[in-house]
């Protein structure tokens, strides 16, 4: 199973085992009996956006709950920013910004005036400053020019924004957002995703749940997979991916080219098998064995699954030869790449199930 990793460049002075969440055995048994999370040991790097995937029903909130000490586990600990949870809650939720199934706003109001009660709500805030946090938290989330409008005649986009933004009053160390997409539509996805990634480049650690694959792929960095309130795996994305490749070798080949049939017949020669032919793409599976890390695939990153431009590492000179080969034969290669394993692969490889979101 891979362990997660540090996060990406920017990150990497932080010291090796600095975890923002961390749980042991942590365990939520609700009355009846029922395991809603069972036994989990979640560790989330400093500096991550980190994914909490699974199908409804498979324990998200509920582990959520208990890291933010709203509920008790019946067994195990879990550890937020280093201190014991729920005991040091008083310690560690104040660094914490919580977006826990939305946000709960007055409709009367305005968001300014939302904002404003969420900070006149907390003890440690000056009220001295209150006009200049709520105006930095307004700007932060693309909400300036709404701010004076009555909360009730917000999107439900423009809601979720604002609740980030109540999160977003005091600097936070670890944001922590319940499926903060849900019920929006796509461009409100977009906007929220967008703002996901600015927090993060700025430096504060994300912990997000969600039940969709393509939004953990293309917002996060770690990942872990939750099936029936039991930890499937964790680790980076890129590893999680290529556990599934280095099961499969080096992944199925993928070129786009307006000469389909050259590309078929090239590609035969070279020992590609199972080609098919979908408009301008040809698929087929890689004649050789990767060597022990060839099946990371360097051409592709979270938000284009295939990319023609990024360089080969010489564990993948095999490609470079098939590309060049197709070249020579005149064939022309708008974008050639190998398809890298979906957070839906892993899934599927790792428990035998499908995907299902309505759990
Ligand atoms: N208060 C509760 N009492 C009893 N059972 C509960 C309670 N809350 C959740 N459950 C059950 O625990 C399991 C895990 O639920 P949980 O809400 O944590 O999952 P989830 O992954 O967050 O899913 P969703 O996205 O649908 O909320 C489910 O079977 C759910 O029915």
């Amino acid at each position: 199973m891979p362990q997660p990793a540090a996060a990406g460049p920017a990150r990497e002075h932080r010291p090796a085992g600095d975890r923002v969440i961390e749980t042991r055995g942590l365990t939520k048994a609700y009355r009846g009996g029922q395991l809603a999370v069972d036994g989990l040991d979640l560790a989330v790097p400093r500096g991550s956006v980190f994914g909490f995937l699974g199908p409804n029903g498979s324990g998200k909130t509920t582990t959520i709950r208990m890291l933010m000490g709203l509920i008790e586990p019946t067994a195990g600990s879990a550890r937020v920013l280093g201190q014991p949870m729920p005991g040091a809650g008083r310690r560690v939720l104040p660094k914490v910004g919580a977006l826990i199934e939305g946000p709960a706003l007055y409709g009367f109001l305005s968001g300014r005036d939302n904002l404003w009660r969420f900070d006149a709500a907390d003890p440690t805030a000056d009220p001295r400053t209150r006009a200049e946090r709520v105006g930095r938290a307004v700007e932060r989330v693309g909400l300036a020019a709404a701010a004076g409008k009555k909360a009730r005649a917000y999107s439900l986009g423009m809601k979720q924004r604002l609740g980030l933004a109540a999160a977003l009053l005091q600097p936070r160390e670890l944001l922590v957002l319940d499926e903060p997409t849900n019920g929006l539509d796509p461009q409100g996805m977009r906007e929220i995703r967008a703002l996901v990634r600015e927090l993060a480049a700025d430096g504060t650690t994300v912990f997000l749940s969600s039940h969709l694959l393509d939004e953990i792929e293309q917002v996060c960095t770690h990942a872990a997979v939750m099936a029936r309130g039991r930890l499937i795996t964790q680790g980076t994305v890129a590893d999680l991916s290529a556990t599934v490749l280095g099961s499969r070798g080096l992944g199925r080949l993928t070129v786009t080219t307006p000469d389909t049939a050259d590309a078929v017949r090239v590609l035969k020669e070279q020992g590609v098998t199972d080609l098919e032919v979908t408009e301008d793409r040809v698929t087929g599976e890689l004649p050789s064995e990767p060597s022990p890390q060839g099946h990371q695939n360097p051409a592709t990153s979270p938000d284009s699954p295939l990319s023609s431009d990024s360089p080969l590492s010489p564990d993948s000179l095999e490609l470079a030869d098939l590309n060049a080969a197709l070249v020579h034969a005149g064939v022309r290669v708008r974008a050639f790449g190998t398809e890298r394993a979906s957070l839906e692969d892993v899934f599927v490889h790792l428990t035998g199930e499908g995907f299902d979101v309505a759990g």
